[in-house]
């Protein structure tokens, strides 16, 4: 499991630790992992550190004053360093000090000509846009050099992932202590490139976001046994399609049928197209574990939904079922229930701007949970699952080629699947996320959404071999 923590949680740590230890210490443990981070880019991409031209963007906190203890470093290694500070009259003085005795220098322009640049303006402290003079500098960085981010890149919002106006796009975050949420999700997650984690000895509390690995995965999957038969293993029920829609019908079937239920029940008016190309699917009303409603439904079927919502079996509900959502008949349910909107249904379900749930997707889907009630897995650029006060989980599998009709079809019919087969709403969620990623980066380039529910099987085994 990868965790990742607020930045009150990280700043409550390192309080916690730096009593104990002498002054500048951390910053030490910080520093020296930053340089180690840099020179093996640079043997990579040079062969070495000696004679590299390093440039460090310099902000006024402690961000800077990494940046500036590993310049040091570098430069006692035979890197020629200069330090570009946002404000020269703030920039840390024993880092500034340090760097000066190594044989580093200072400028006030960012030399074009170089093999590295930090990434040091701003870390945990940085609030809101960058002002004109981080943007300046950040504007400065020349093309097509690597970036190193100091912590995290300027501009991202660490607790949220969101970016107002400029930030730095890196190659690199070599980030302290423990990882911030939004270096894990989008739109800050695609601006961080590699993450690498650098202990300095924090402890940490429970966390705030954390991302499944194929370990964790693999344990949650449901597995038959030898004495299970097709009942015990679960039975998911499919209410999607329409006349208009068959095709969501035909791909939630081909994901339910990848997601390790024992049968999946297909009830609607495209069970003909199911069967065609599903013959194993058993048609019409039943007794299931877990439902799957809403994939293709089209219009003035939401008297279905709440039917499925009275009962007592396990609900999903996806795409066109999600309108007009009753809060309190979910609320009042026992059986679980996992809502899985993209970020139109989602701001729809909140009554707030597409834009504003895709530029603050951490903090919609805890709103979502907490006013429906229900486990919510908002899709995106980088799909996260909540449920209650637990910490949301991100799925780190994405590929932008599931931006594609019908992936989400195929999303629904495997989350339910798994949901039928006794996972949680928020595990069923975050595994099957996970595995429809994993599933559509073994397609590949562009892929065809029945392409992805193909590939599950693999993904599935994948999972066993970290
Ligand atoms: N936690 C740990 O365990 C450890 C943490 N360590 C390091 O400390 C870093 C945190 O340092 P920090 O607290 O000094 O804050 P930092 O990120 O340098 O920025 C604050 C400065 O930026 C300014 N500023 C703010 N917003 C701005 C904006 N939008 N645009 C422009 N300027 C803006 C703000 O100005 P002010 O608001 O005061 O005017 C203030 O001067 C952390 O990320 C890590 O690198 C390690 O050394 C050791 C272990
Ligand atoms: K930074």
């Amino acid at each position: 499991m990868r965790t990742a923590y607020s930045v009150e949680t990280v700043r409550a740590a390192e309080r916690e630790l730096m009593a104990r230890l002498p002054e500048g210490a951390l910053m030490q443990r910080a520093a020296a992992g930053l340089a180690a981070a840099c020179a093996g880019r640079l043997r990579r991409t040079r062969g070495g550190v000696y004679g590299a031209r390093v440039v460090l963007l310099v902000g006024p906190g402690d961000n800077g004053g990494d940046a500036l203890y590993a310049g040091a470093r570098l430069a006692r290694r035979g890197a020629a360093v200069t330090a570009v500070p946002m404000d020269p009259e703030r920039t840390h003085p024993g880092g500034s000090a340090a760097l000066r005795a190594a044989g580093g220098h200072l400028a006030r322009a960012v030399p074009q000509r170089a093999d590295l640049v930090l990434d040091g303006l701003l870390g945990i402290g940085g609030r809101g846009g960058l002002r004109p003079a981080a943007a300046a500098l950040v504007e400065r960085i020349p093309p097509g050099v690597p970036v190193v981010a100091v912590d995290l890149p300027s501009g991202v919002d660490a607790d949220t992932g969101e970016v107002a106006g400029p930030a730095v796009t890196a190659d690199v975050t070599v980030t302290f202590g423990a990882y911030k949420p939004g270096l894990l999700i989008d739109p800050g997650a695609s601006r961080a490139g590699a993450v690498h984690l650098v202990d300095i000895g924090l402890e940490l509390p429970s966390p705030q976001v954390e991302a499944l690995q194929h370990a964790d995965v693999a344990g949650l999957l449901p597995e038959p046994t030898a004495t299970s038969d097709k009942y015990r293993r679960g039975v998911v029920g499919i209410v999607a399609g329409s006349a208009q829609y068959p095709g969501a019908a035909v791909l939630a079937v081909a994901g339910a049928l990848r997601g390790g239920a024992g049968a999946v029940r297909y009830v609607g008016p495209a069970a003909e197209a199911v069967l065609a190309r599903y013959p194993e699917t058993l048609i019409g009303p039943g007794r299931v574990q877990a439902w799957v409603v809403g994939p293709g439904l089209g219009e003035g079927r939401a008297g279905e939904v709440a039917e499925l919502l009275a009962g007592d079996a396990a609900v999903l509900v996806d795409a066109d079922g999600l309108r007009g959502l009753d809060a309190a008949a979910l609320r009042a349910r026992s059986a679980p229930t996992l809502l899985t909107p993209h970020a139109g249904e989602a701001a729809a379900l909140l009554g707030v701007s597409r834009e504003s749930v895709e530029a603050g997707r951490l903090d919609a889907v805890r709103m979502l949970t907490q006013r429906y009630g229900a486990a919510v897995l908002l899709k995106g650029s980088t799909t996260l699952v909540a449920s209650g006060g637990a910490a949301v989980r991100v799925n780190p599998t994405g590929t932008p080629w599931l931006a594609t009709a019908g992936s989400g079809d195929v999303l629904s019919g495997l989350t339910g699947s798994l949901l039928a087969g006794g996972l949680s709403g928020a595990d069923a969620g975050a595994v099957g996320a996970y595995l429809h990623g994993l599933a559509a980066r073994r397609v590949g380039g562009p892929l065809l959404a029945q392409q992805v529910a193909e590939a599950l099987p693999d993904a599935w085994q994948d999972t066993r071999h970290p």
